[in-house]
């Protein structure tokens, strides 16, 4: 026992046999709810969970995934894969992102950090650029967040703001952008009034542009900067409003795959391409679908794509995406601090551990689970196996997804 009283030991469990393999299997999206008609698992044919169920009810446990008991402000704040990988991972509860982006706006801490100080250098002669989800999910940015910011920076000096909107439909109603851009064009306009030129510069479909994740589709990421840093799409429209509207109109149209869109003036120039001397931040705070973006923007080295133009920025991130990388090196709030996760503890107690799912999934169980870190904690005693999940389609034609090659592995 080291002299702080902290030990890596673990002693035995109690009742799990010594020496036998154990399975985690995360069934992504399954869980427990009013049993009627509108609980599709309810009304789905589910023998094997029914036969888990009542083969041995006194094993059967249910965990909560959802608001406090998983660190998010309040119970009535759905779950979601990165803070219920976070809690399963740890065996704790940490106060996620969103929490944490709540209490630094409240206190104004916010604007008191390296992360702010630095960007604000930029408000005197440059464009503040905000890139990031557009709705109140709450999953991975929150409109309310989005508007507090907007009001603190215009009141800390930033004159010039672009906005850089992906719309939601998948924590929220598809079709909800549209509510969403208005609540944004109004604050915009208002903010106008006191004389701040702040406008929506660009959009897209989350899915679509922008929020890849595990790097399974760079040309996501590429979509998105052709239109937020570089100023160009395939759609130019002379407001936001007009431009979700007129998509979403489109046969089959759907907010999170709504196509490219940059805002253009009364010349057809982008109103927003971001530039040298501008300060970007990306508002989300979960990592996952943000950290691709966070690599394009700051990495000098970058071979993804060709960035055609690479802007000389101050960029900071709303929260560090990844500690283990240290990316983005500045930030406005700090992310929550998750250690001595589950799988440290493994190693350290001579326990091999194998984690496996597809691509789009990978870093939930092994980033999230290690507490938003990548890498092995020890390599030889750890095996990750990621599988390749198929690129190009929408996920709700194949549910299944690579299931059935995960449990081959
Ligand atoms: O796809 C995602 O990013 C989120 C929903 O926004 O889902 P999950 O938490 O299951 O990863």
């Amino acid at each position: 026992m080291a002299s702080s009283g902290f030990s890596w030991t673990l002693p035995d469990h109690p009742k799990l046999p010594k020496g036998k393999p154990v399975a985690v299997v995360v069934l992504d999206g399954w869980g427990e709810a009013n049993a009627d008609q509108y609980n599709c698992i309810h009304v789905a044919q589910t023998p094997v969970m029914d036969s888990l169920k009542n083969g041995a009810p006194e094993r059967w446990r249910l965990v909560k995934a959802h608001g406090t008991a998983v660190g998010l402000p309040s119970d009535d704040d759905m779950g979601n894969s990165e803070v219920g990988h976070n809690a399963l991972g740890a065996g704790r509860i940490f106060a996620q992102g969103a929490k944490l982006v709540d209490q630094a706006l409240a206190s104004g801490k916010i604007y008191e950090g390296d992360g702010f100080n630095y960007i604000k250098e930029s408000f005197e002669n440059g464009t503040l650029h905000l890139i990031g989800l557009l709705s109140d999910g709450g999953v991975h940015s929150r409109l309310d967040q989005l508007q507090l910011l907007l009001k603190g920076a215009s009141e800390r000096g930033a004159k010039r703001i672009r906005v850089h909107i992906l719309t939601d439909g998948r924590d929220v109603l598809d079709g909800s952008s549209v509510g969403f851009v208005e609540t944004l064009e109004n604050d915009l306009s208002q903010l106008r009034e006191k004389g701040i030129d702040a406008q929506i510069a660009s959009g897209g479909g989350r899915m679509y542009v922008t929020m890849d994740r595990y790097e399974n589709d760079w040309d996501v990421v590429k979509r998105g900067w052709d239109a937020q840093v570089l100023g160009e799409a395939p759609h130019k429209f002379k407001s936001a409003l007009e431009a979700v509207k007129t998509l979403r109109a489109e046969p089959n149209a759907n907010d999170q795959y709504l196509p490219p869109f940059v805002i253009v003036d009364d010349s057809g120039k982008a109103v927003g391409p971001v530039l040298d001397g501008d300060a970007v931040v990306t508002i989300n705070f979960r990592a996952d679908r943000m950290v691709m973006l966070a690599k394009a923007l700051e990495y000098a080295d970058f071979d993804k794509f060709d960035r055609v133009r690479v802007p000389k920025i101050r960029y900071a991130g709303m929260l560090q995406y990844d500690g283990e990388l240290k990316l983005p090196s500045r930030y406005l709030v700090s992310p929550p601090e998750i250690e001595r996760t589950s799988g440290e503890y493994l190693v350290k107690n001579g326990i091999c551990t194998f984690a496996c799912s597809e691509t789009v999934k990978f870093g939930h169980v092994t980033f999230f689970w290690n507490g938003n870190r990548s890498g092995y904690f020890d390599e030889t005693k750890e095996e990750y196996v990621e599988i390749p999940s198929d690129s190009g389609i929408t996920f709700n034609v194949a549910p299944k997804m690579k299931a059935l090659v995960c449990t081959l592995e």
